[in-house]
């Protein structure tokens, strides 16, 4: 089996791989101190040993309620937000196939999302969908008290109890959470749903292999423990007795933290396949929340090329000399496109017939990372052998452990997001929500 990789050398040049190499014991110490649990922020770490410790019980207990949604329902609504469907939704996005929801002829429920958002139009025409359709819901919220999803799940948990009765509606909820805290759990208990815990000691944005991310990616049709078992190899790779020069968490961290340091503040995830979209997503949180504290912090952003070499490429060559680029590039499709002979010609593109479609988009990825290095923008590149589950389950554990040693590389708690709430209590002081009183009032004499 092969694995994830990881190459440094067209980032050289800003920083030098000596530069680099001398972050080596710091980043192993910030490894340690990870695995030791002796760091800010040591109580989240269970997502550290998650990979290894995941019970063949457990995944049976996640593949057998998945089962039950599967064989009840047409559609299935995963609720969340942040961490609570961004990794599922890279998963499904990146395994689906591109026009899941025009294939009639269906081996698996249609996985939408809801609770990611509080526009009025998308839940509309999301209940509207739902009508006559067999479907079930999947709340998922950490802390239970999060208003986006908790506000989707009333009007979906009403629409479904409407349609089918409360008695049925008990058995296509499942209820994702805390174990004792939180209104969800509350609710949960009170109605009777079939539960999954989110343990204490994993933080939102570290969760998608717990059932948070299992259950729906599970119900979507994929294999959760070819998912799992890609992350364990990783935990065995990146772990702290493995060599700094092997060890590739370690020098995504130290590269990325050097690199900073010389004045790139913005890191962009790249990717050349556009089901990979929302793995950029999901990084985007990983590591915005985790290092975007304190006045310090990379910048995460991504694009996906070519599509947006046509609107940003322009800046990424040539605007502010602030940024450099991380690309994720994928060895081989699980399809093959062949480009056709046409005796016309008339579009000149004869010169490529019999070319595979890939080999244009690997020379359009080598041809952009060359120009990107010419102009400045220093340039890694993880290498996956396929997208696969396997090798997304290695790329989640990867960035999640690479994260945690970058965090502690830039002296800040990576597992803490309190700037988050400053938005939420802003919201709820201008809805008037009870106990708020006072900041409504502040609030109010500010408009
Ligand atoms: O799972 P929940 O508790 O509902 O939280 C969902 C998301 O929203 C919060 O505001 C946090 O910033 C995120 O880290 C979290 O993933």
């Amino acid at each position: 089996m092969k694995n994830i990789s990881l190459n440094i050398d067209k980032a050289l040049g800003t920083v030098t791989k000596e530069q680099v190499y001398a972050q080596a014991a710091k980043a192993n110490e910030c490894n340690a101190t990870l695995q030791n649990g002796n760091g800010a922020g040591n109580d989240f770490l269970g997502w550290l040993h998650l990979p290894s410790s995941i019970t063949d019980a457990e995944l049976t207990d996640i593949e057998n309620t998945a089962n039950v949604l599967r064989s009840k329902c047409e559609v299935v609504v995963a609720i969340g937000i942040g961490g609570s469907y961004l990794g599922t939704k890279a998963v499904v996005e990146a395994l689906n196939n591109s026009f899941d929801w025009l294939h009639t002829d269906r081996k698996n429920p249609v996985l939408v999302y809801a609770g990611h958002n509080i526009g009025e139009d998308y839940l509309y025409e999301l209940c509207e969908i739902l009508k006559g359709k067999q479907f079930g819901l999947i709340n998922i919220s950490k802390s239970g008290t999060t208003t986006e999803p908790a506000l989707a799940f009333r009007m979906l948990k009403k629409q479904l109890e409407d349609a089918v009765g409360k008695e049925e509606a008990k058995h296509r909820i499942v209820a994702i959470t805390d174990a004792k805290r939180g209104a969800l759990r509350t609710l949960a208990d009170q109605e009777g749903y079939k539960t999954f815990i989110i343990p204490d000691n994993v933080g939102g944005r570290f969760s998608v292999l717990t059932p948070v991310g299992l259950l729906p990616i599970a119900v979507a049709g994929i294999s959760i423990r070819e998912l799992v078992a890609g992350a364990v190899s990783m935990e065995k790779a990146t772990d702290v007795s493995v060599p700094f020069a092997e060890n590739m968490a370690e020098i995504y961290a130290a590269t990325r933290n050097e690199l900073y340091k010389s004045g790139k503040k913005v890191e962009i995830l790249a990717n050349f396949h556009p089901k990979l979209h929302y793995i950029a997503e999901w990084w985007k949180q990983l590591y915005g929340e985790s290092e975007g504290k304190d006045g310090k912090g990379i910048f995460p952003a991504s694009v996906d090329l070519t599509t947006d070499l046509h609107s940003m490429g322009q800046w990424i060559q040539d605007g502010e000399r602030t940024i450099f680029e991380t690309v994720i590039s994928v060895e081989e499709p699980n399809h093959k496109v062949v480009v056709p002979t046409d005796e016309a010609n008339l579009d000149g593109l004869n010169f490529l017939a019999g070319k595979r479609v890939d080999e244009v988009n690997k020379m359009a990825e080598l041809g952009t990372q060359l120009a990107h290095v010419d102009g400045g923008v220093p340039n890694l590149k993880i290498t996956m052998p396929e997208v696969s589950p396997y090798y997304i389950g290695q790329l989640f554990y990867f960035f999640e452990r690479a994260c945690g040693i970058s965090g502690y590389m830039l002296g800040v708690n990576p597992f803490d997001q309190p700037g988050v709430e400053a938005y939420k209590k802003n919201m709820f002081a201008l809805l008037n929500k009870p106990g708020y009183e006072k900041e409504s009032e502040a609030i109010r004499a500010r408009l």
